[in-house]
């Protein structure tokens, strides 16, 4: 027998392994659910097929929540991508999952990304270990912690844009490569090119992609490179931390914040604030992930509003060029004048209410609750439908429109999660905000662009990102 015939085999063996598997697991855990109401849609696949077409409209998943929120009330069961689960919206349920009140549940990742991002992840502790390592990782990523990445991200942004100058861009892939440079250069100082750069971006690419992939550890399936590549990324990780550890190198980084507090000069009362190697690379490892895409399509995304809304866009400009005014014509943007864009902040919060990049939160029950009159049981996979929320017309009227002024009233808690909520609120929200701001400053002071397509698909992926990429022609104003 060939041995691609025998690899055939093999495979097909697993594929039916895997259903068996899923099969008798879905059915074991199905019987459990009969007190909600919803429909679990085919054997094996449920209803997978509906959520993934719903996926890539330009709608997103809001239809798929909205049938059968209309059909079954706010919390309704199904069965999608191989897992029964819960979904539920409003602002009771958000409180219920976001505030972590009493340890009620525990964050539901992939296995996928379970074995990826590895046990120590921030994404995968909870209670005092979680907490314990968001202070630690919380500081460097404070406003006052940023300030020392401002020139780099300015200079990189200026020279970004500086390329787009006359050319059709995919703004999807610019903002992806403008991201990763910055968080590499925050984390552990990477030149935003040369070799290493290459290196990095090359396994990260294939550590993200591994993400929502088959969870076969057999090489030519996507999660088998992703570990590869995990692996050589951490092995890179492993010798900056030990040049800087044999003093080396020296940089002023997130990776030398940690590691000084690791270091045997920190006092022994420091205790409680070192990490073990695991656990540096394990996070740093989940902040690149948790930041690269999300910001990317952040920026992407506000670029596409702005180039369908010219009075927003406009709106900008003024608030842009006052900047530049109030400073005698002065261009160089500095720090201080990132606290000094009002309606940015405003145009960045619309942006992810009208995109909703993270559809949905993914728990896990941690104990027996109850939510809207229905019983949830301890170990169910339970989801937040956040794309609802900021599509609820009671607070955001009129939600197709892209309109920034929403933000200038305060809201009710809960009602706006563009970066979620309570402990497990995004601790990269100053980074955030500071690479779109510093970005959009220059785009608009600077270029006008045209858009190429008219395409409003959305690729089927956990992050919602424009389908064809965003292309655009640039021109300097
Ligand atoms: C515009 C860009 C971003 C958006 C829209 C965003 C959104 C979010 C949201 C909604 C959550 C909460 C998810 C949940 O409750 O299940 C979250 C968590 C998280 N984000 Fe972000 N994020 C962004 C950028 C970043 C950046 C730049 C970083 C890292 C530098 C980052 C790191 C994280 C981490 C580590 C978590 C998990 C926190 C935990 O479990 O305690 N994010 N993000």
């Amino acid at each position: 027998m060939e041995l691609i015939e025998l690899k055939m085999l093999v495979l097909l063996a697993l594929v039916l392994l895997l259903s068996v598997f899923i099969c008798l697991r879905s059915w074991a855990s199905s019987r459990t659910l009969t007190d909600i109401p919803g429909s679990m849609g085919w054997p094996i696949i449920g209803e997978s097929f509906d959520l993934i077409s719903a996926f890539s409209n330009p709608s997103g998943v809001f239809s798929f929540m909205n049938k059968r929120q209309s059909r079954y009330g706010k919390v309704f069961k199904t069965s999608v991508l191989g897992r029964f689960t819960v979904f539920m919206t409003g602002r009771e349920a958000s409180k219920i999952l976001l505030s972590g009140k009493d340890g009620m549940v525990s964050l539901n990742l992939f296995y996928t990304g379970q074995q990826v991002l590895g046990p120590t992840s921030l994404l995968q502790t909870t209670g005092e270990e979680h907490k314990r390592l968001r202070r630690l990782i919380g500081e460097p990523l404070s406003v006052d912690g940023l300030k020392k990445y401002f020139q780099f991200i300015n200079d990189l942004a200026i020279e970004t844009l500086e390329q787009w100058s006359g050319k059709r861009v995919l703004v999807l892939e610019e903002a992806s490569t403008f991201t990763l440079k910055v968080i590499g250069n925050m984390i552990m100082s990477l030149e935003p090119s040369g070799e290493d750069q290459e290196k990095f971006r090359a396994n990260f690419k294939l550590i993200s992609s591994s993400f929502a992939s088959l969870p076969f550890k057999i090489p030519g399936f996507a999660f088998h490179r992703g570990i590869k590549a995990r692996d050589r990324m951490y092995a890179m990780l492993d010798s900056i931390i030990s040049k800087r550890r044999n003093h080396e190198d020296f940089k002023f980084d997130f990776l030398q914040s940690l590691l000084k507090k690791h270091s045997k000069e920190a006092a022994v009362e420091d205790d409680d604030d070192k990490l073990t190697d695991s656990q540096l690379k394990d996070n740093i490892l989940t902040l690149l992930v948790a930041g690269h895409d999300t910001t990317t399509a952040a920026l992407t995304w506000l670029i596409k509003f702005l180039g369908e809304n010219p009075t927003v866009l406009k709106n900008l400009r003024v608030e842009h060029r006052g900047i530049q005014e109030s400073k005698n014509g002065e261009k160089n943007l500095t720090w201080s004048d990132i606290n000094n864009m009002p309606y940015t902040g405003k145009v960045i919060n619309e942006t992810l209410r009208r995109a909703t990049i993270l559809p949905w939160f993914s728990r896990k029950a941690a104990q027996d609750f109850e939510v809207d009159g229905c019983n949830i049981k301890k170990g169910w996979s339970v989801n937040l439908d956040v794309v609802s929320i900021h599509n609820d017309p009671e607070v955001f009227g009129d939600p197709e429109k892209f309109d920034p002024s929403r933000f200038e009233k305060p809201l009710k808690p809960f009602s706006f999660l563009g970066f979620g909520s309570g402990p497990r609120m995004c601790p990269g929200i100053n980074l955030a905000k500071l690479e779109i701001s510093v970005f959009i400053h220059h785009l608009v002071c600077r270029y006008s662009w045209k858009t190429l397509e008219k395409d409003d698909s959305v690729q089927p992926t956990l992050v919602r990102m424009p389908k064809n990429k965003y292309p655009i022609v640039v021109e300097p104003l």
